[in-house]
């Protein structure tokens, strides 16, 4: 499969998101067929992406909505997910959130902490209700990722570590309008050792054996996100390898009858699909490096500044003898690079170039710095 961008687009002004909803649809029925036949559930994790056309087609294909923030829980109710196949997450949830997510009556709050608890406990209170909970935790597993997006280590600020999870269980009992439902756990992102998941699974069986110990049977288990995607060779790997990662949980994961399996993959799902168009502004020669000036920048896909992200990048105009190029930004940031080196068809002013693999963490990071705009996003249907 190679990429090409609709003919209509190619006089539209740049930078724009561009997303390929047929392979989003192809992408959706992959991931399915490998989760349904084993009894898995996903739910998408919308700060991956959160267009509303994307939304759609995943609320179609049957996922729920994993949110990390009272805004991301409005947009998934807003597109249509229900209620009940929503789950709130995150470190630092404010009370308006919570009352928000409590008020809707969301299936469950994925609980970070004992302070946490206790004032969701207060809140659902106030609220007559009783809140749905799982406790984060934090496995202290080595997904081998970036390390800035690696969260499931003693370091890191996510979750409730192992050490403190007996206090925190031990203080359930004292919180009446919180339900303990199961156990939650997202180890990082970007993961393509798929063998963490295994080294997770086998956490995840000890943790809920000694729940049980304590009396808490629990119906819903939750292993996080996190399957990673070939952002070297978008066009010959579009579609991730669920059948790997899904067949790596059935085998290690030692699952109770009637409990549901979660997964709140994000980047698996979407990122493939998009693309940041932009245009060559100029191509600027120096002693040592040819600059190709694109049009859009790292206020527009901040992966490469942020982690040293590698995203393909491709040159649609050009037929040309191929050439180095650092290929950069216009802001005022020596960060603000998408490649070094890069090997491109020779490459002039107004050509177009595509980064690949930018549907996730791509326009949902997008910024305003320098007073820019935010680019548009345009649509190929299925
Ligand atoms: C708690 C949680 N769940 C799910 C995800 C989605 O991760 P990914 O996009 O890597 O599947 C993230 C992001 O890393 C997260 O922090
Ligand atoms: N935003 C990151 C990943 C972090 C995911 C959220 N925990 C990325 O672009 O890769």
């Amino acid at each position: 499969m190679s990429f090409s961008l609709p003919a209509e687009l190619h006089a539209h002004s740049t930078p724009f998101y561009f997303y390929d909803l047929a392979l989003l649809e192809q992408t959706l029925t992959a991931l399915q067929q490998a989760a349904q036949p084993r009894g898995f559930h996903v739910h998408y994790a919308l700060k991956a992406n959160v267009n509303l056309p994307v939304l759609e087609r995943i609320r179609q294909h049957g996922l729920g909505a994993d949110c990390v923030s009272g805004g991301e829980v409005q947009r998934a109710l807003d597109a249509g997910f229900s209620p009940q196949d929503v789950v709130f997450a995150g470190v630092g949830k404010s009370d308006a959130e919570l009352n928000l997510a409590l008020a809707a009556d969301i299936w469950c709050f994925n609980v970070e902490s004992v302070e946490e608890l206790v004032v969701l406990n207060e809140l659902a209170g106030a609220q007559n209700r009783k809140a749905r909970v799982a406790l984060r935790v934090n496995p202290n597993v080595d997904a081998h990722t970036h390390h800035y997006i690696t969260t499931g280590l003693e370091a890191n600020k996510f979750g409730i570590s192992l050490v403190d999870l007996p206090s925190v269980v031990a203080q359930l009992p004292s919180l009446p309008n919180l339900e303990l439902v199961g156990l939650h756990a997202h180890i990082g992102s970007q993961i393509t050792d798929l063998r963490v998941f295994g080294e997770l699974s086998d956490k995840l069986n000890e943790l809920q054996n000694w729940l049980e110990e304590q009396g808490y049977s629990l119906p819903h288990l939750n292993v996080g996100g996190g399957l990673g995607i070939d952002y070297q060779a978008p066009d010959q790997n579009p579609v991730p390898d669920f059948d790997t990662y899904f067949r790596t949980f059935e085998q290690h994961l030692v699952r109770r009858p009637g409990q549901r399996v979660h997964m709140e993959l994000g980047r698996a799902v979407v990122a493939q699909c998009g693309s940041l168009i932009s245009r060559v502004l100029f191509v600027k020669r120096s002693q040592q490096t040819q600059f190709a000036i694109l049009d859009a920048g790292m206020t527009e896909l901040i992966r490469p500044a942020l982690y040293g992200s590698h995203h393909h990048i491709q040159n649609l105009s050009s037929q040309g003898a191929v050439q180095p190029y650092d290929v950069v930004g216009p802001i005022c940031e020596s960060s603000d690079r998408f490649g070094q080196e890069v090997l491109l068809p020779e490459t002039k002013r107004g050509d177009l170039i595509a980064l690949r693999s930018a549907g996730a963490y791509g326009e949902v990071m997008s910024s305003h710095y320098n007073l820019r705009e935010k680019a548009p996003a345009y649509y190929a249907h299925a």
